[in-house]
């Protein structure tokens, strides 16, 4: 486990029982194994997980609202499973289905959460930032999901919180309202406070977090940042950070052997369509294009990525649905 300079949330060796379970005989069930992470103060710390892996089991102990069966976590110095309403005030926390009541409009809930607070955030500011005077005079049960995002937001923030938590804060955002999420959660990350993010969206890990666990099974599998992820499973090649993901069509079963360096195989993925992944190098695309220029083959399409943090997830943690 890494050690950034200074912790926000440490979790080491997390287990969590629930039950007894009728489904199994009144028996007990591990949802969570073996889950450990730092988050530090002025990043953001990403927990990757399938449906199930036990995310929000893992965030709710660190939040104090499970209790939890082994392990230790510290949370801004304190055991949240102990501590009291002095740690809660320094701590936000943005659930994906919002938990705001139903009958209440934005501004006057704001102003109600913000007076439970010794520092809030200037309302004002928050409430135009997130563009929540266009819909302010609308009470929680009508808004839209993105609405309610961004309301969800402004009341984890509104506390001016030095720990944030953050469950799938792009679920059901518009281009424009995630794009405006993002620059606020980059900010809020310079200016000091930890941020740990939970999502299966690859694609936010990849933009926003500055370190990454996948837990998968209730159990950590792999962590690092998002360019040493990207590397994983590679080989110890000078061209290590050159991966990426060739695609072509062209006739069905031909034989590659030997074009490129052994640890990049070609595979025929469905009948006439090829997949390569590895560290490839120029001299490697050269080489089979002077193959297919030597066989006449001319592909009927061709494209390439680079690797991206789903190839990843989905190599750690298998491709069957959970
Ligand atoms: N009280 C409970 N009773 C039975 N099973 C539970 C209970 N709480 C959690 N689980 C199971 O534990 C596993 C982990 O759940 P958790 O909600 O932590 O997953 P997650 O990673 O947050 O998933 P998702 O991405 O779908 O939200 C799941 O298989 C869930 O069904």
């Amino acid at each position: 486990m890494r050690s950034p300079k200074s912790p926000v949330l440490t979790i080491d060796g997390l287990i969590k029982d629930v039950g007894p379970l009728p489904t199994l005989d009144g028996k007990m069930l591990r949802v969570v194994s073996d889950v450990s992470l730092i988050a530090g103060r002025g990043e953001v710390t990403a927990l990757l997980g399938a449906n199930g892996a036990g995310k929000t089991t893992t965030i709710e102990c660190a939040q104090g609202l499970q209790k939890r069966t082994g392990g230790t976590i510290t949370l801004l110095g304190a055991d949240p499973g102990t501590a009291g309403a002095d740690l809660r005030a320094r701590v936000g926390v943005m659930l994906q289905d919002g938990g705001l009541p139903p009958s209440a409009r934005p501004i006057p809930l704001l102003r109600h959460i913000a007076g439970m607070y010794r520092n809030p955030r200037p309302l004002d500011e928050l409430v135009q930032r997130l563009g929540i005077d266009s819909f302010s005079r609308t009470n929680v049960r009508r808004l839209s999901g993105g609405q309610k995002q961004r309301l969800a937001l402004a009341a984890a923030l509104i506390g001016n919180p030095e720990v944030l938590f953050l469950d799938e804060p792009s679920a059901g955002l518009d281009p424009q309202s995630r794009q405006l999420v993002f620059e606020l959660i980059a900010e809020l990350r310079d200016g000091g406070m930890g941020i740990i993010l939970t999502t299966h969206l690859m694609d936010d890990a990849q933009r926003l977090a500055d370190y990454v666990y996948i837990i998968d099974g209730g159990r950590n599998v792999a962590e690092g940042t998002v360019a040493q992820l990207l590397q994983h499973n590679m080989p110890e090649t000078p061209h290590r950070d050159h991966v990426r993901t060739l695609h072509f069509e062209a006739l069905p079963g031909l034989d590659f052997t030997g074009v490129l360096p052994a640890e990049i195989e070609i595979r025929e993925t469905r009948s006439g369509s090829y997949t390569a992944t590895g560290a490839l190098t120029p001299e490697d695309l050269a080489a089979l294009t002077a193959w297919w220029a030597h066989h006449s083959i001319m592909p009927g399409s061709l494209s390439m990525e680079a690797r991206s943090l789903e190839d990843v997830f989905l190599d750690i943690s298998g491709r069957e649905i959970r």
